[in-house]
C-alpha cells in the first residue's frame, strides 16, 4: 500500500487518569515471519492473533503473489497453504511492501535462492531506506539485485539458480539482515552461517525451529554464530502470535506520565531480545510490574501493569542494549521528557534509517513541545522537565512514521497544553485501533491540529 493517503492531523489533550485493561494487537515481527514461513512450508499453517496492520497485510499479499494460498478465516485468524522451500512462483507484478522494512527485507531473502525475478517497491518512506545491507549478502548466494542508487527501491532481485550456502558476518545489528540471510539459506544446500556481534531479536530462529528446520546458535567471544541446515522440508505449524511489546509501550508510557493512571496490558511478549525498554523504565523508577509470567507460542509473555510514576529519573541507555529496544526510543524520549535530569541514549545510529530519521524527528518534535535535546550522529539526549513539567502545545511532524505519531500523541496526554501531530495515518501500519484503545483508557484525541 504505497499510495500517499490523505494526512490525518490529530491532537491529544492533557488527560485525566488513564485506567483499565488494554488488549494490544499481535506482534508485528512475529506476524510477518508466520506468514512467510507458512508460505515456505508444505501444507496448511494456522495462525491466531495475527497483526492486521498495513505492514503485515502487505506481506500477506506478497505471499499470495509468490504462489501461497493466504486466507483470513476470522479476526486475527489466518490460514496459509504453503508451496515449500524453493517453491515460490514468479510474481506477475511489482511487490509493494508499503511502509515495511521488515516485510521487504525478509521477502527478498526468502525468494533470493529460487530462480525467479521479483521487483519490490514501497511508500515514500520505504523507498528512502537502504537495501544494500540485504542485497549484498544475497549476492553471495548468487542472487543479483538491480535497484536505484544506494540500493534504494524500486529494486529487482533475480534469484540464484544454483545457490551456494554462505558464512556472513553482519556489519549492522539488524534482525532484518540476519533473517534475510537465514531465509535465503533455506534453499541453499549445506550450512548457512550468520554471525552477529550484538544479539538482535531472535523470532526467526525460534520460528524456524518450530517449523522443523535445524538452527543452532553458538555464543562465542567472536560473536553469535547462527547456523542453519539448508533445504529442509518445513512442516506447517499452528501458532499463536504474542501481543506486541513495541505497541504496548505506548499505553504503558502514557500511564507513567499521566497523573492517577493505572493500566494493565495483558499477554505481552517479553522475549529478552525485545525487552530493553521495560528494563530501562524500571531503572528510571517506573511503577511497572510483570504479572503471570508464562510461555505462549514459543515466546515468554506476561501481563504488564503500569501506574503513574511522578519520580522518574533520567538514565543512560548503553549501546549494547540498543537492539533490544530499537523501536522504543521514540516513546522512551517522551518518558524522558517527564523525568528529572538527562536521559542519554547511546549507540542509536540505526534510528536514522527507520521509517524516518527518528533521532531528528524526535529532536525537532520535542523542541516544538518545549523540551531541550542534544543529538550526535549516534546518540540523543533529552533534558527532562519532571512530572507535569512539559509545556507541549506544538505540532510534531510524523514523517510517515507510526512510532513518531504515537509517541507525540502520548506526550500530549501528559503535557500542559496537549500536543498535535500533522499526520496520524501511519499508525495503522503497526497498531490498528490505537486511537480507540487509548480512548477506552480515558485518553482524548481530536481529529485536527489544535496547536499553532
Ligand atoms: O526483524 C524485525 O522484525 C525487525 C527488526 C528491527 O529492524 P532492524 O533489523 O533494521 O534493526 C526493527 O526495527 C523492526 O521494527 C522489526
Ligand atoms: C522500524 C520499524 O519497522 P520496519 O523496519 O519493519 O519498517 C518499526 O516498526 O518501528
Amino acid at each position: 500500500m504505497s499510495g500517499a493517503g490523505e494526512a490525518k492531523p490529530m491532537t491529544a489533550r492533557r488527560s485525566g487518569p488513564l485506567r483499565g485493561a488494554a488488549t494490544i494487537p499481535g506482534d508485528k515481527s512475529v506476524s510477518h515471519r508466520a506468514l512467510i514461513l507458512g508460505a515456505l512450508s508444505v501444507g496448511e499453517t494456522r495462525i491466531e492473533g495475527l497483526l492486521e496492520g498495513g505492514d503485515v497485510l502487505d506481506t500477506a499479499a506478497a505471499m499470495r503473489a509468490f504462489g501461497a494460498e493466504v486466507e483470513r478465516v476470522g479476526p486475527g485468524a489466518w490460514r496459509v497453504h504453503g508451496v515449500g522451500v524453493g517453491g515460490f512462483a514468479e510474481p506477475d507484478d511489482v511487490i509493494d511492501c508499503g511502509n515495511s522494512g521488515t516485510g521487504v527485507r525478509l521477502i527478498m531473502g526468502a525468494m533470493a535462492t529460487t530462480p525467479i525475478a521479483a521487483t519490490f517497491t514501497g511508500d515514500a518512506s520505504l523507498r528512502l531506506r537502504p537495501m544494500g545491507r540485504v542485497t549484498r549478502p544475497l549476492s553471495l548466494f548468487g542472487a543479483a539485485a538491480h535497484g536505484r542508487s544506494d540500493g534504494r527501491l524500486p529494486l529487482t532481485v533475480i534469484g540464484a539458480a544454483d545457490p551456494a550456502p554462505i558464512e556472513y558476518r553482519s556489519p549492522v545489528a539488524s534482525a532484518q539482515v540476519k533473517s534475510a540471510v537465514l531465509l535465503a539459506g533455506l534453499n541453499a544446500p549445506g550450512i548457512t552461517t550468520l554471525i552477529e556481534s550484538e544479539p538482535t531479536r531472535d523470532h526467526t530462529e525460534r520460528m524456524l525451529r518450530g517449523f522443523g528446520a535445524e538452527v543452532e546458535t553458538e555464543v562465542t567471544a567472536a560473536g553469535r554464530y547462527i547456523r542453519l541446515v539448508g533445504q529442509p522440508e518445513l512442516r506447517p505449524a499452528s501458532l499463536t502470535v504474542p501481543r506486541d511489546p513495541s505497541s504496548a509501550a505506548f499505553p504503558v508510557a502514557a500511564a507513567l506520565i499521566v497523573e492517577g493512571s493505572d493500566v494493565l496490558v495483558p499477554g505481552i511478549g517479553l522475549n529478552p531480545t525485545r525487552a530493553g525498554l521495560y528494563a530501562t523504565l524500571r531503572e528510571m523508577g517506573a511503577d511497572l510490574t510483570f504479572e503471570n509470567e508464562r510461555a505462549e507460542g514459543g515466546e515468554p509473555v506476561a501481563d504488564l501493569r503500569a501506574r503513574f510514576s511522578p519520580d522518574l529519573k533520567g538514565v543512560e541507555t548503553p549501546p549494547a542494549r540498543a537492539a533490544s529496544m530499537i523501536d522504543e526510543f521514540p516513546i522512551l524520549s517522551v518518558v524522558a521528557a517527564f523525568a528529572d535530569g538527562r536521559t542519554v541514549m547511546r549507540g542509536v545510529k540505526e534510528l536514522r534509517v527507520k521509517e524516518s530519521d527518528r533521532i531528528d524527528a524526535m529532536a525537532r518534535g520535542l523542541e516544538a513541545m518545549g523540551v531541550r535535546v542534544e543529538e550526535t550522529e549516534d546518540s540523543l539526549t533529552v533534558h527532562g522537565l519532571g512530572a507535569g513539567g512539559v509545556p507541549g502545545g506544538g505540532v510534531a511532524a510524523a514523517r510517515l512514521d507510526h512510532r513518531i505519531a504515537m509517541a507525540f500523541l502520548c506526550l500530549g496526554l501528559g503535557a500542559r497544553d496537549g500536543a498535535s501531530v500533522d499526520d496520524a495515518s501511519p499508525i495503522d501500519t503497526s497498531f490498528p485501533g490505537f486511537g480507540a484503545l487509548m480512548a477506552g483508557l480515558g485518553a482524548r484525541f481530536d481529529a485536527a491540529t489544535a496547536a499553532a
